[in-house]
Parts: structure tokens; C-alpha cells; sequence
């Protein structure tokens, strides 16, 4: 990346290698985006590029066993990626309870925020950061973010956890696990796996993280991106957004957006690359991209199931039986979070790392 110019390079101060965030540098009482947050046109998502009579499907999970439920929901996420549920038996006052913690740690003082910045954090179970990966992007994404990693052994550190928020992370977590254990069964069944045996528990599902995202209000919510188009390196994701809105997804198309409007109670579910390499692509990881709000701040709380970092990842045996060809190799999972966090957000790049290409599958066939 060329060199910054030195305004930029006074912000990258104040957000980046000060730890004050976003956040900061909005109660600086700037009127007007800084450079560093302006993205060229063909980055910004014009209202022509929005599809306003799409959805994607609102799917009630109250019997999970009920066929017609499983098979929306496999087909949601083999067309869509995304569906939203409701019913899904996570209290209201818990999804209330997690947003208004997360409002409370981004309205701390800026030094007792960015005592948990990533690096700085008194355990490496939380970590305070802004943006994706700021000293790879040109331009910054609006947004702050912290995470919990909510794995067994990682909820050892609560203690050093911010405790204006902890508890409510705590129960929520425990409140979606039965939720993205179902998800996982159901999804799962529909690739033909009869049980997640332990094994597979271990590899899919076995390291959790919930985050807070924060984007403040933004005097020029045209010119920057909360989230630019991305997809979860997940093996799904579950979000539980405001009601602000700006959250979108790719449309079937490739091309437009449909935006993905805030129903109260409800979650909205992803499928991540992981799935959708496990499935050799019948489940598909669609990007998304979040646009700043002009008039509120907004917050999002979404929890990223991801596999153990030894996992070996791969298409699934039982995808394969009956002789399909494997769209990709097998990768470990830390390797493909390395090399995702080793730039910024991209569409789907990253799939490419696990993708065999087309003159090797040739190759092989030959
Ligand atoms: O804030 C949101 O609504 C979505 C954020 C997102 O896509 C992410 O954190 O991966
Ligand atoms: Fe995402």
C-alpha cells in the first residue's frame, strides 16, 4: 500500500496506534468523514444496485423437527445463504439485554474502553479493535468492534472481562447454543450426515466468538462503508441486529443487494465458507456488506461458530459418495484464517486459498 498522507496518517494516530476507535475519533466532534473513511465510487453502494421487492426468507423454527422447516431452511441456505428465523427460543429480554450492553462498553470513556484493545486487552479472550485489518485498507471501515471467544476454556477469563457487559454476553451465548446446534443438525442432515458424532461436534462447532460491532453515527454515511462486501470464513453465523437497518446481502443475481430488514426477535443466519466447502458448494457463503447510519449509532451482535484451529477442512466424505468431484482441497482452518486476516475485505477471496482450480481438476481427471 502506497504511503499515507499525512492527515491520514494523524487519524491512523488517533484510531489506530492510540486505540481510541471510531468511537474517538467521532467525540473529537468531527463534522465531516476524513479521507481515510472515503471510498472511490465504484466501492459505494449506489441505491440503482439495491433490489427493493427481494427478501430473503423469514423461516419460524418453533418445531424443528416439522419437515417443511428443515427443508426451507436447506434451501434457503443452498440458494440464499441467508434466512432469518424467529421462534427460535432465544428470550427477547436476552437479545434486548446483549444490544444494551453493547451500547454501554462503546459509551465508556475512551481510557477504559481501549484498555481492551487487541494487544493491550487483560486477556486475549477480548479484544478491542477498529475496522478489518487498517494497516492493509486504503480506505477504514466505520465501525469499531470487540469480541468475546466463548469456548469452553476461554470463559475461564471472565474475570478479566469488561464487566459493564460480560454477563449479558455470557447469556446469550448460552441461550443461542442449543440454536446453532439444531441449525447444524438440520443443515447437516440435508448433506446426508445421519449424527454429528463427537468428532464432528469438535471440528465444526467448537469455537465460538461473539462480537460487539459499533458504527457511530456518521456525518457522511454516502461516502463510507460500514462493512465492505465480505463473506464469514465461519461455519455459520448468527446476527442479531438493531433497528437501524443497512445490513445487505448479494443478491442471486451476483450483482445487486437486497437489504435484510431488522425484525424484532428474530436472528438472521449465514452459512460461511467452512459450510460451504464441507458442502462442496450446495450450501453457498454469499457476501455482505454493512452501509453507516446517518442519524443513530447502530450496533450488531453477531456469534461466528468456527471449527478448532487443527481442523482439517474439506468437502464431506458423505457429499462426495456418489462420485462428485471435490471443488476443494483440504486446508487447515487456522491456515485459512491467516490468510483471511492477511488482507482487507474482499468479496470472497479468500475461497480461492481452499479452491482446487479448474486445470488441476482436469489434470486429475485425465
Ligand atoms: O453488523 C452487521 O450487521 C454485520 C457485520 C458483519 O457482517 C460481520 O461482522 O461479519
Ligand atoms: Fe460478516
Amino acid at each position: 500500500m502506497p504511503p499515507r498522507d499525512p492527515n491520514s496518517q494523524k487519524i491512523i494516530d488517533i484510531v489506530v496506534n492510540k486505540g481510541n476507535g471510531v468511537k474517538g475519533l467521532v467525540d473529537t466532534g468531527i463534522e465531516t468523514v476524513p479521507d481515510l473513511y472515503i471510498l472511490p465510487t465504484h466501492e459505494r453502494l449506489e441505491p440503482n444496485m439495491v433490489l427493493p421487492h427481494e427478501s430473503i426468507p423469514v423461516i419460524d423454527v418453533s418445531d424443528w423437527d416439522d419437515p417443511v422447516v428443515t427443508k426451507s431452511i436447506c434451501e434457503a441456505a443452498g440458494k440464499w445463504g441467508f434466512f432469518q428465523i424467529t421462534n427460535h427460543g432465544v428470550p427477547l429480554g436476552v437479545l434486548h439485554a446483549v444490544k444494551e450492553a453493547a451500547h454501554r462498553f462503546f459509551g465508556l470513556p475512551n481510557e477504559e474502553r481501549n484498555k481492551y484493545w487487541a494487544g493491550n486487552s487483560p486477556t486475549d479472550t477480548v479484544a478491542l479493535k477498529t475496522s478489518f485489518a487498517p494497516q492493509q485498507e486504503a480506505v477504514l471501515e466505520w465501525r469499531d468492534s470487540l469480541s468475546f471467544r466463548c469456548g469452553p476454556q476461554d470463559l475461564e477469563s471472565f474475570p478479566f472481562w469488561p464487566p459493564v457487559c460480560r454477563d449479558e454476553v455470557v447469556k446469550y451465548m448460552k441461550s443461542a447454543e442449543p440454536v446453532i446446534r439444531k441449525l447444524l443438525e438440520v443443515l447437516l442432515k440435508g448433506l446426508n450426515v445421519k449424527e454429528i458424532d463427537k468428532a464432528r461436534e469438535d471440528a465444526l462447532m467448537t469455537a465460538p466468538v461473539v462480537y460487539f460491532n459499533y458504527y457511530p453515527r456518521c456525518p457522511n454515511p454516502d461516502l463510507t462503508a460500514g462493512v465492505l462486501p465480505h463473506s464469514d470464513i465461519t461455519t455459520i453465523s448468527l446476527l442479531l441486529q438493531d433497528d437501524n437497518g443497512g445490513f445487505y446481502v448479494r443478491a442471486t443475481d451476483g450483482e445487486s443487494w437486497i437489504h435484510v430488514p431488522p425484525i424484532d426477535g428474530a436472528l438472521v443466519i449465514n452459512v460461511g465458507d467452512v459450510l460451504q466447502i464441507m458442502s462442496n458448494d450446495r450450501y453457498k457463503s454469499i457476501e455482505h456488506r454493512v452501509v453507516a447510519n446517518g442519524s443513530k449509532d447502530r450496533v450488531s451482535v453477531p456469534i461466528f461458530m468456527n471449527p478448532r484451529a487443527d481442523a482439517i477442512l474439506g468437502p464431506l466424505p458423505e457429499v462426495l459418495e456418489s462420485g462428485e468431484q471435490p471443488l476443494y482441497k483440504e486446508v487447515v482452518y487456522s491456515d485459512y484464517f491467516k490468510y483471511h486476516l492477511s488482507k482487507k475485505h474482499e468479496g470472497k477471496k479468500t475461497m480461492e486459498f481452499a479452491r482446487i482450480r479448474l486445470s488441476c481438476q482436469l489434470f486429475s481427471s485425465i
